[in-house]
């Protein structure tokens, strides 16, 4: 069995007077893709926050996060020295992060600021080595031919591939997607999730991907982590979830019509539930 590459131990969040993750813990290995599901609002974003420290758990609960070997935080303290270890998960979001004004490739590039010199960093100056990595990374996500557009003339689906080579220039052993096809047409989103299997795949690199639609987490994922109001509710074999522990996992969940892709679509057809 390969190694243990995220260990998340008793993890609990409270945000005001609400409780949002309560005693979480689960090991992913390295290579693994697993998909993160739930119901609207169970936690899933503020779980993968707090795997790059972005979000910090409560102090008072011995809660301990792990990724590749090194500690990121323990009871709610992010880890001297865990920046490095944080900088080896790429992070993808829903809405893809781009700079808009820049060229398809400097937001490439931009990838690679963290591990830079800070003054080339700051003057923004990219050798002729990291352009080539750059463009390479974008063939790779099949868009090589737009390297000098403008970022916001792209559509949802071309900039969702564009933060996916940002993260591949990155060169991140663990990408950390939150819901990245929420706000793609089918096939975008088919072919985003065919591109993280790829790099899963042909890499080797670990992939935690929050979805709601549970019928692309079955096709792509072959284990799931399922959260209910904060709580670990499933860990397992994605074909493991059976209609009744759908139906008990997204029950009393609520339907948001403002949010696309806020229904878990196999989860309402399994149920029958859809028109
Ligand atoms: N910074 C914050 N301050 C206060 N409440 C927060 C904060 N971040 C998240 N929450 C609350 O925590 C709960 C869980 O939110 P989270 O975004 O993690 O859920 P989710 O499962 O990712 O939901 P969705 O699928 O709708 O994105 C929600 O009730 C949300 O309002």
């Amino acid at each position: 069995m390969s190694s243990v590459t995220i260990a998340v131990q008793r993890l609990s969040k409270t945000f005001g007077q609400t409780r949002v993750l309560e005693n979480v813990g689960f090991d992913i290995h390295a290579g693994e893709m697993v998909a993160l599901i739930g119901p609207s609002g169970s936690g899933k974003s503020t779980l993968l926050r707090h795997l790059v420290g972005l979000t910090t758990a409560n102090r008072k609960a011995d809660s301990h996060i792990r990724v590749m070997g090194r500690d990121i935080q323990r009871s709610g303290r992010l880890l001297r020295g865990s920046r490095t270890q944080r900088c080896r998960c790429g992070y993808i979001f829903q809405q893809f992060n781009l700079v808009g004004r820049l060229s398809v490739l400097t937001n490439v590039l931009v990838g690679r600021l963290g591990s830079m010199p800070r003054w080339r960093a700051l003057l923004g100056r990219f050798s002729d080595e990291e352009r080539a990595q750059a463009r390479q990374a974008l063939a790779r996500v099949g868009l090589a031919e737009l390297a000098e557009q403008r970022a916001n003339t792209l559509s949802g689906g071309q900039m969702q591939r564009v933060a996916i080579a940002r993260v591949l220039m990155q060169d991140a052993d663990i990408i950390l997607a939150d819901e990245p096809i929420a706000s793609l047409d089918p096939r975008s989103a088919r072919e985003v999730m065919d591109i993280l299997q790829r790099i899963n795949r042909e890499d080797g690199r670990t992939v935690l991907v929050s979805l709601h639609q549970v019928d692309y987490a079955r096709r792509y994922c072959p284990r799931a982590i399922a959260l209910k109001q904060g709580r670990l509710y499933y860990d397992g074999r994605t074909e493991g979830l059976t209609e009744a522990r759908l139906q008990a996992l997204y029950e009393n969940a609520g339907f948001d019509e403002s949010r696309q892709s806020a229904v878990p679509v196999t989860a309402r057809v399994a149920l029958g539930a859809a028109s």
